[in-house]
């Protein structure tokens, strides 16, 4: 999915509106597990990728991208709180400086050194990301935390391209990744809530789903994501990519549903 133009507006230590105008479901948000409404309906996610449709890594001043070619329906979601079918266009990742801090959900106001969102558009009601991105159900982003822990095998590959878009704007081409082996082993607990993107243009167009059960990654692969940099190489002064989170908005009267008892 091309989002090359509008992230790279962003400005690292965005200090962008803290709410959208006239938002009233906007994201990231601290999910109150005691709050959260079981619903029986909720299906089981299907998740069916393809590790063919991998293309490349960018850096795109914000945090880095895995992209996926969404020009055909072969990397898809469909199931869980989803009526129609989504098509895998990217993931990427926030974090933080420090492994106290870095999530941009929280659970019961914990926090996670970081946490993974993996992008999907609706492509039954639209064409492509650019369009879907601007519709009240455009897009599907699976959250998962990471916890530091024992290595993740599956993120060594990924971890050791890294080097290679350090700066801003850098792109390496990078294939065969399956980001189903970023998914925990239960993807059948989890909360789901009608949000938004949570960096510019923070349109309303978000099911989230986020898993209960995380993952673990090493404290040296994480390590490795905050030896990126929000800068570009032309740039005199190079920032470390830490802290590309968004603060937490209000729920304004949403219910978050949950998956599991
Ligand atoms: N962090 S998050 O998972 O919520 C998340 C996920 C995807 C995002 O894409 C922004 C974007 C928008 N566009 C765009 C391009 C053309 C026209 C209109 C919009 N391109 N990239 C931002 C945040
Ligand atoms: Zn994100």
């Amino acid at each position: 999915c091309s989002s090359k133009y509008v992230l790279s507006a962003l400005h690292p230590m965005w200090q962008g509106p803290l709410v959208a105008p006239g938002g009233n479901r906007q994201s990231p948000i601290d999910i109150r597990v005691r709050k959260s409404v079981f619903d029986p309906h909720l299906k089981p996610l299907t998740p069916d990728y393809d590790p063919r449709t991998c293309s490349q890594i960018w850096n795109n001043g914000y945090s880095f991208l895995v992209e996926y070619d969404d020009t055909t329906d072969k990397s898809t979601l469909k199931g869980g709180p989803l009526e129609d079918n989504f098509r895998l266009c990217q993931f990427h990742f926030h974090w933080g400086e420090s492994n106290a801090w870095g999530s941009e959900h929280t659970v019961d106001r914990r926090l996670f050194p970081a946490e993974l969102h993996m992008v999907h558009w609706n492509s039954d009601k639209y064409s492509r990301f650019e369009e879907a991105v601007m519709e009240e159900n455009g897009l599907a982003v699976i959250g998962v935390f990471l916890k530091i822990g024992k290595r993740h095998e599956g993120l060594q590959k990924l971890v050791d391209v890294l080097p290679a878009v350090r700066h801003k704007d850098s792109v390496v081409e990078f294939t065969r990744f399956d980001p189903a082996c970023l998914l925990p082993s239960n993807i059948d607990d989890y909360w789901t809530y009608a949000g938004s993107l949570t960096t510019p243009p923070l349109t309303e167009a978000v099911t989230w789903i986020i898993m209960k059960q995380h993952i673990e990654v090493s404290h040296d692969q994480l390590a490795v994501f905050r030896s990126l940099l929000f800068t570009s190489a032309e740039e005199e002064v190079q920032k470390s990519m830490v802290n590309n989170f968004r603060v937490q908005q209000s729920l304004q009267g949403r219910t978050v549903r949950s998956s599991f008892t």
